[in-house]
């Protein structure tokens, strides 16, 4: 009977040496023979197994012949393509995106106000770090914010295609002014090759109606966030997102390069664009997109304000050209940020980054020590787009673009909102043109000249690059959750100790609105309120966010007002005196810089209160530094 298995057939032959025959009932064979057959087999296998390893070899050489051949086509059509507007291929798919989660007991130890409430909204707070042994949403009493995680499916899918992509160069698109600079040979000395990222949807795809947020906060974590957010919540026709920071724009900064290249990546794109819409719920947008044509549009009532508030699309620098790529209509979109006092911006953080489980907290004035001498050993000459020499050498420019900004009256004043609301701005912006641009200082050689813009990519290298060695711990450097998580270099063990981290590095404002400027966006797109104003004045602060958009501020309870909200994370007890006295140190120059460009810039803006909380003279915005 022949053996039904190589093991029977194999315990066979074993018995066949001490039989005179086989139970196959072969001849019986002797043991040179045995042995010889041993040989022979054996080097037939080595035989083929070379000859199946050639043919690997082969299969593999042959692959990458034609990947590389692919890769020079996709290049080749891809400089063809460049000054086409994209028209994607394939189909919508969903996205699946992973919710977030109520906080326990929410309700109960944060009261939401009614509005909120009636919306199902989630009330955040901004910084919910993932739990180092990746066991996903921290149910602690303390977490409760979905911030800056990165771990949205989409940023997963994607890394392949951005190791894949990584130094593709960025398409060429038409900022007059940036391409200006460029015919000039302008920029900030090897500094800023990056020419401006087309957005993907185009205007002319979208309907008017409620495709996009018309409102988006961008920042500050720890700077009243939450109680703006639930503010804006209860003004009728205000509608938050269900939940209060989506994230929605985590990830690289090459969308559009990808999708160029990458045909499969369109419906994804789409999903992530109908994602985004279905964060409003039934009360929201609703988008429909056809994903061959592109064009989408949403259902949301034209005179709602639908919007969003996600403190970290500040801080991280890529975010603002993921949104300039990624929303429908980004010159149409008004963004809100909260300031705050950097150092006690920084204390707050600290406080909020705490966990029950943290035996022994972390020192503060260490790890402040230690990211004070790697920025001040690094910042400045890799990540910062301001440079402060190159503001002192514009001083002379500066001080002509500050008084035409004067005369010119374009840039928000002392009253608040006024002519230079965001939404108005649209005819500023047609209005204004090179004696405007002049006095925002943005002309070549100017404070704000956009030449000092930068490859984001490239800056966030050379800023690693600069500190890694300078680390105390090289493997668990403190900035990785902040710089470093957008390559496959993210350290996911590391977030025990990034958590603690990052508290100077994300004061440092000016930069960050900067490069929403480098990004696209223009400086009337911005509403800017300070922490201090919203705590001393939050009707007054509110007001200056609904009457940028033309709207009456129209709240039936007042009572959250009143009381005032926020997250249960707040700091306490006050900061070392020396600490404090080292980040003072700090954020002294920027500080001045940020007072220098929101006065010279038509932000919407009050500058009272800007002087207040940064303890900037105003004098001082004119002297040289
Ligand atoms: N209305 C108002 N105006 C100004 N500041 C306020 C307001 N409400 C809350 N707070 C203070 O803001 C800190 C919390 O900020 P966020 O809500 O942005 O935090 S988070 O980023 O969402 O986690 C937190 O700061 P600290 O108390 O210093 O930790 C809050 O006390």
């Amino acid at each position: 009977m022949p053996p039904s298995s190589n093991g029977s057939s194999s315990s066979s032959r074993g018995s066949a040496s001490s039989s005179s025959s086989s139970s196959w009932g072969l001849p019986s064979i002797g043991p040179c023979t045995f042995v010889l057959v041993v040989v022979v087999v054996a080097f037939g296998s080595a035989l083929l197994g070379g000859y199946v390893v050639q043919q690997q070899h082969m299969l593999a050489a042959s692959i990458k012949a034609e990947d590389v051949q692919e890769q020079s086509q996709q290049q080749a059509q891809a400089q063809a393509q460049t000054q086409q507007r994209w028209r994607p291929q394939g189909v919508d798919s969903g996205l699946a995106v992973s919710g977030t989660q109520q906080r326990p007991g929410q309700e109960g130890t944060h009261s939401q106000p009614p509005a909120a409430a009636e919306a199902g909204m989630h009330l955040r707070d901004s910084d919910r770090f993932q739990d180092p042994s990746g066991g996903g949403t921290d149910h602690s009493s303390h977490a409760a914010s979905n911030d800056d995680d990165d771990t949205d499916d989409f940023d997963d899918d994607d890394q392949e295609t951005l190791q894949d992509q990584e130094r593709e160069p960025l398409a060429t698109h038409t900022r007059p002014e940036l391409q200006h600079q460029q015919q000039q040979g302008k920029g900030s000395g090897g500094g800023w090759s990056q020419t401006m990222l087309p957005n993907l949807l185009a205007p002319a795809n979208i309907t008017d109606q409620g495709l996009y947020p018309r409102l988006i906060g961008i920042g500050c974590q720890k700077c009243g966030t939450t109680s703006l957010a639930a503010y804006l919540s209860m003004v009728k026709g205000f509608i938050m997102s269900t939940q209060k920071e989506i994230h929605a724009f985590n990830g690289d900064l090459l969308y559009r390069q990808y999708v160029n290249d990458s045909p499969k990546l369109a419906p994804r794109l789409v999903s992530r664009v109908k994602w985004y819409g279905s964060k409003w719920g039934k009360l929201g947008l609703n988008i429909k997109c056809d994903a061959k044509t592109l064009a989408c549009h949403g259902n949301a009532k034209p005179d709602t304000v639908p919007f969003e508030f996600t403190p970290r699309y500040m801080s991280d620098l890529r975010r603002p050209y993921n949104m300039w790529q990624m929303l429908p209509g980004p010159e149409q979109t008004t963004f809100v940020a909260i300031l705050r006092d950097p150092v006690a911006r920084a204390w707050s953080s600290y406080h909020h980054a705490l966990r029950p489980e943290d035996a022994t907290p972390q020192d503060f004035g260490g790890l402040i020590s230690e990211e004070v001498r790697l920025l001040r050993s690094c910042y400045n000459s890799t990540l910062a787009l301001l440079s402060l020499d190159g503001l002192q050498r514009a001083h002379t420019a500066y001080q002509g673009a500050s008084a035409a900004a004067k005369n010119g009256g374009s840039r928000g004043g002392h009253s608040g909102g006024g002519d230079t609301s965001a939404n108005k701005g649209k005819s500023n912006k047609e209005a204004s043109g090179t004696a405007t641009k002049a006095a925002m200082g943005m002309e070549a050689g100017g404070p704000f000249d956009l030449a000092q813009c930068r490859d984001i990519r490239a800056a966030y290298d050379a800023f690693h690059q600069c500190m890694k060695p300078k680390a105390a711990d090289a493997k668990q450097p403190w900035f990785v959750k902040f710089t470093l998580n957008y390559d496959a270099d993210m350290n996911k063990p590391a977030h025990a100790v990034n958590r603690h981290a990052g508290f100077a590095y994300m004061g440092l404002y000016a930069d960050q609105l900067f490069n929403f400027l480098c990004a696209g966006f223009k400086p009337d797109q911005f509403i800017i309120l300070t922490s201090g104003e919203l705590k001393a004045e939050p009707v007054a602060a509110v007001k200056r966010v609904t009457d940028a958009f033309g709207r009456p501020f129209d709240v039936e309870d007042m009572r959250w007002f009143e009381r005032g909200l926020s997250n249960n994370r707040r700091s306490r007890g006050r900061m070392p005196a020396r600490t404090e006295a080292l980040l003072r140190g700090l954020f002294q120059p920027y500080n001045l810089a940020l007072a220098r460009l929101l006065a010279s810039m038509p932000f919407n803006v009050n500058m009272t209160h800007v002087l207040d909380e940064f303890g900037v003279n105003e004098a001082d915005i004119h002297l040289a530094l």
